[in-house]
């Protein structure tokens, strides 16, 4: 789908894309970086919008730096900031933009009826996009890319701005975008954990350098922790320390509070376990035991969602493809 060799992008006092060597296959895949690390960078290349500085790259097999017009033809695009006209109604808008496209005006008002319906836009779609939630915007973003039937299309942080549930239908969405219609996706986010569950593939880059690509379930097996939290009691009245210590003599894999990206209020009281290369159901079996045993309360055993930190810390650059 995309192709880049040692691409570069170098702004007079900042080298926002850094010799970047990737290939992305059909499917969903997540683009992830901090703020900062090139990811709208690249997506401006790839379109042909943006020259780059060096190196090449292609999109569906057409070079960018001389087939830009006909990329943006089979690809759609969701940009990052807010670009929708106040006044215009989703309907009026998406139809434009199907036109833009070079659909004929009935193929555009069907394509428009369908795509918003598939974005979960009803009777709201045609009343002006000023009064609009975020949600609605970014699902009106989501339609304008998809209204011409791309073959693949590029979203720049489509979750900026949702709440945890609009989050989760917009992940959703995109999922279906390629189960429901084919049409393959790569999606940028500075959040490791939101990405994990959507796309098929990772790419994960960091100040315009490549910093890893592989696959979902490489991905998830090699950082997956589990965030324990328990309550203290009067035999144990640092309930985290006892667990700590008999987590231990179990043999499992723990690590210290505070490296590991966990927000800092509670920190203290945060275990979390590694359960890479391990039998998940194991590792959750002795933690609850370990608990039981102690009588201590256990207030959480999750898996934590991973934030994009968590792969400069744990240096898994190791095995950059
Ligand atoms: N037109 C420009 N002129 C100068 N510097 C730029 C320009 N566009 C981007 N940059 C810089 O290039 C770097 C990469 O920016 P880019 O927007 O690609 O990052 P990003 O990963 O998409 O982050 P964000 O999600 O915050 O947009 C940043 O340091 C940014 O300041």
């Amino acid at each position: 789908m995309i192709a880049t060799e040692s691409l570069s992008k170098r702004y007079p006092r900042v080298t926002a894309l850094d010799q970047l060597t990737v290939g992305i296959t059909p499917g969903v895949t997540g683009l992830v970086g901090a703020n900062g690390a090139g990811k709208s960078t690249l997506i401006k290349i790839l379109l042909g919008l943006s020259p780059a500085t060096e190196g090449t790259a292609s999109v569906l097999g057409m070079d960018v730096s001389t087939q830009g017009g006909a990329i943006r033809e089979s690809v759609g695009y969701m940009p990052e900031h807010d670009c929708l006209p106040p006044d215009v109604s989703a309907t009026e808008f998406v139809v434009h933009m199907a036109r833009m496209s070079g659909l004929p005006a009935t193929a555009a008002r069907e394509r428009t009826a369908d795509t918003l319906r598939h974005v979960g836009l009803y009777e709201e779609r045609y009343r002006p996009m000023g009064g609009y939630s975020t949600g609605m915007k970014q699902r009106v973003k989501l339609a304008q890319a998809l209204v011409h039937d791309p073959r693949l299309v590029l979203l720049d942080e489509p979750t900026n701005g949702l709440d945890p549930v609009g989050r989760d239908e917009m992940l959703g969405l995109i999922r279906r975008v390629y189960t429901d219609f084919g049409i393959s996706v790569l999606v940028t986010s500075h959040l490791l954990g939101e990405l994990e569950r959507t796309s098929d593939h990772v790419v994960v880059i960091d100040g315009g350098k490549l910093l890893r690509s592989s696959s979902t379930a490489d991905f998830t097996q090699q950082t997956a922790v589990l965030a324990v939290e328990v309550t203290d009691t009067e035999a144990h009245p640092d309930g985290t320390k006892a667990l700590r210590t008999a987590l231990d003599r179990a043999g499992l894999s723990l690590r210290a509070a505070g490296t590991d990206g966990t927000p800092a209020p509670g920190a203290g009281h945060l275990l979390t376990v590694d359960i890479a290369d391990a039998d998940d159901g194991a590792v959750y079996d002795t933690v609850r035991d370990a608990a039981a045993e102690l009588g201590l309360g256990l207030v959480r055993m999750e898996q934590r969602r991973h934030q994009i930190s968590e792969v400069f810390t744990e240096g898994s650059g190791s095995d950059v493809a």
